[in-house]
């Protein structure tokens, strides 16, 4: 089943002599549960296309069909609460807030939402986050490796269909790394969740069970890997 369709996606910024070509006329489909890995060199798009995909940016032209529906026909009020429940965003740096402890920081997307937390669910993703001993930490409390699954945990806690990584494993060594992939991996397969993941990492990239390969703006190859 296609859960994501994007239509001759365009973006630029600035204008005039600062005119930049971000995206130019994309067109893809993605099936449910399917990983994707999205690479190319620094400055072909990568950012911008997980930005529009989950919402944060406007296409200057084209469309985004998510389960059905495009995202820019939705009210802002559908919007923010699409963005909230359906996709869960993962930034190389955490974001996390620096206040809140563990347990408080993965929950914050369900209180922002006015929803009760399942604690069975949040259990289960702590648990698979490997932070049962740190659910009252503070972020300055924690290990990068540590930080990145709590900010995994936030982005999986409302069980989103779709996961946008940008850069994820950016900042650590490589057994965080490998941790890290490990556990959206685990995720796509056990939720049955579309994993979009922008790296830099080949080795990251070989574990998709597809590459995108963007170069100024244009899709230049999408491969299926043969596993
Ligand atoms: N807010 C912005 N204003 C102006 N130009 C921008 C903006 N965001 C991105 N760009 C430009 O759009 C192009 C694509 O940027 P993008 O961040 O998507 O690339 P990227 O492939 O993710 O790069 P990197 O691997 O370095 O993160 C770049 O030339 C960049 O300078």
């Amino acid at each position: 089943m296609e859960i994501l369709k994007i239509e001759n996606l365009c973006k630029t910024y600035g204008s005039d002599e600062n005119r930049v070509t971000a995206l130019n006329d994309i067109s893809f489909c993605v099936e449910k549960g399917e990983f994707v890995a999205i690479i190319g060199q620094s400055g072909s798009g990568k950012s911008t296309l997980l930005h529009l995909i989950g919402g944060v940016e406007k296409p200057s032209l084209g469309t985004i069909t998510i389960d059905g529906k495009e995202i820019f026909q939705r009210t802002p009020e559908e919007l923010a609460i699409f963005r909230r429940r359906q996709v869960g965003l993962v930034y190389q740096f955490y974001n996390l807030i620096p206040i809140l402890n563990v347990t408080e920081n993965i929950t914050l997307p369900l209180k922002l939402d006015g929803q009760k937390v399942n604690e069975e669910r949040l259990n289960e993703l702590i648990g698979i986050l490997g932070l049962q001993d740190r659910k009252t930490h503070l972020p300055k409390q924690l290990s990068g490796g540590q930080q990145q699954r709590v900010s995994i945990g936030r982005a999986l806690i409302h069980a989103p269909a779709l996961v946008l990584a940008d850069e994820p494993t950016g900042n650590l060594d490589n057994k965080n790394s490998h941790d890290i992939i490990e556990l959206l991996k685990y995720s796509n397969k056990k939720y049955n969740q579309t994993l979009l993941v922008v790296t830099h990492d080949e080795n990251i990239a070989l574990q998709a069970d597809r590459i995108l390969r963007l170069e100024d703006g244009n899709i230049v190859s999408d491969e299926r890997i043969r596993k």
